[in-house]
């Protein structure tokens, strides 16, 4: 049983105060993109996890993967336990980057999630699998989810969002990840000893999407968490410098980063791009991707498509 995974980019995130809780109120705008997990399960006499791909080395493969927590959270909401489920043998085929801000860890978790509730055939609604979803982290729901949405909340409240034309990116992938609770902690730092510029409405931003204009979309990108991961990592400047001078619109840091995100007039712009940013030795490996694309579904072997007993929601629906 395998099920592809979506990373994601949050072309607008928009912090607010901590909670009581510890988590940040965010509004964020996800778009999923076409570099992919992929993680597959099976019935084994132990139970079991691999990784393979991109970053695999540095993934840990005991309860704090994300994937492994995926079983017990599932079992648990079934009331039975793993043993009485059946013990699994998990592979998780890596594309997107470690700890890169773009949700590896979160895809993971969510294949795994569906994947599981196939293998296991539970009757799971799509309500069910969200809010176990959201217990395994704030991006989860959204690597279900998919296309393009809004989120709120700590970013698990998900409306999907209309968009109905691809946009096309060039993903420089860094040296080292970033730990997303530090750079949460760094931007509140920042906010104490100064007053980085917030991003502005997400209004104007959903109307580009809409609109499907790259143009429009690239003067409205925006991130708060930006300024912290530029402020732990001053070279990222340097990276966000050399995208546009190679031929993107405009660049942004992913999520809590260190990845950062080109977005390109097409796709043999983004092609060339990539070529160019290759060149600049700003980062260690570049990536082109689109997006949005559908969030987890089942490969089915035969014809590649989906047969899988839960259908996110397309990528065009709409508020
Ligand atoms: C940066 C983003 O990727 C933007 O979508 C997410 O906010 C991070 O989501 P995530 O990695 O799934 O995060 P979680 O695993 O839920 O939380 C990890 C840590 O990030 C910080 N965190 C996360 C989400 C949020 N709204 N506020 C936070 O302050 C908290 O320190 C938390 O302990
Ligand atoms: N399946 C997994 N794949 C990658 N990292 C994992 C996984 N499960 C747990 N981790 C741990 O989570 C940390 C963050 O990894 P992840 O790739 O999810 O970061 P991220 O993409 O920056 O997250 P986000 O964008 O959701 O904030 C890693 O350093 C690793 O120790």
């Amino acid at each position: 049983m395998t099920v592809t995974v979506p990373s994601k980019i949050n072309v607008h995130l928009s912090v607010g105060p901590v909670r009581d809780d510890g988590y940040h109120e965010l509004t964020t705008i996800f778009q999923a993109l076409s570099l992919t997990d992929s993680v597959t399960v099976s019935a084994a006499e132990t139970p079991s996890l691999h990784v393979t791909g991109e970053g695999s080395k540095i993934v840990p493969r005991d309860e704090r993967n994300l994937a492994w927590r995926a079983v017990d959270v599932l079992a648990e909401h079934t009331g039975r336990s793993a043993e009485e489920l059946g013990s699994v043998s998990i592979t998780l085929d890596k594309g997107i980057p470690v700890a890169g801000g773009m949700a590896g860890g979160s895809a993971d978790a969510a294949g795994a999630l569906l994947a599981l509730a196939t293998l296991w055939k539970l009757d799971l609604s799509r309500e069910e699998l969200t809010s176990l979803a959201a217990q395994l982290g704030s991006d989860v729901p959204f690597a279900l989810h998919g296309g393009t949405a809004l989120g709120t909340g700590r970013g698990e409240e998900l409306v999907p969002v209309l968009s109905r034309h691809t946009f096309h990116w060039v993903l420089a992938f860094a040296q080292r990840g970033l730990s997303t609770p530090r750079v949460y902690r760094e931007l509140d730092r920042l906010r104490e000893v100064g007053d980085p510029p917030p991003v502005g409405d997400h209004a104007p931003l959903v109307e580009a999407m809409a609109w499907g204009d790259p143009h429009r979309l690239a003067e409205l990108l925006g991130n708060d968490l930006q300024a912290a991961a530029v402020s732990l990592r001053p070279n990222l400047r340097r990276t966000l410098r050399a995208g546009v001078e190679a031929g993107a619109l405009a660049g942004i840091v992913s999520g809590s980063g260190p990845t950062c995100a080109f977005l390109c007039a097409d796709g043999d712009a983004a092609v060339q791009v990539s070529a160019r940013l290759s060149g600049a030795g700003v980062c260690r490996t570049v990536r082109v991707a689109s997006g949005p694309v559908p969030g987890a579904r089942v490969v089915d072997p035969d014809d590649g498509g989906d047969d899988s007993p839960w259908h996110p929601s397309p990528p065009q629906a709409h508020a």
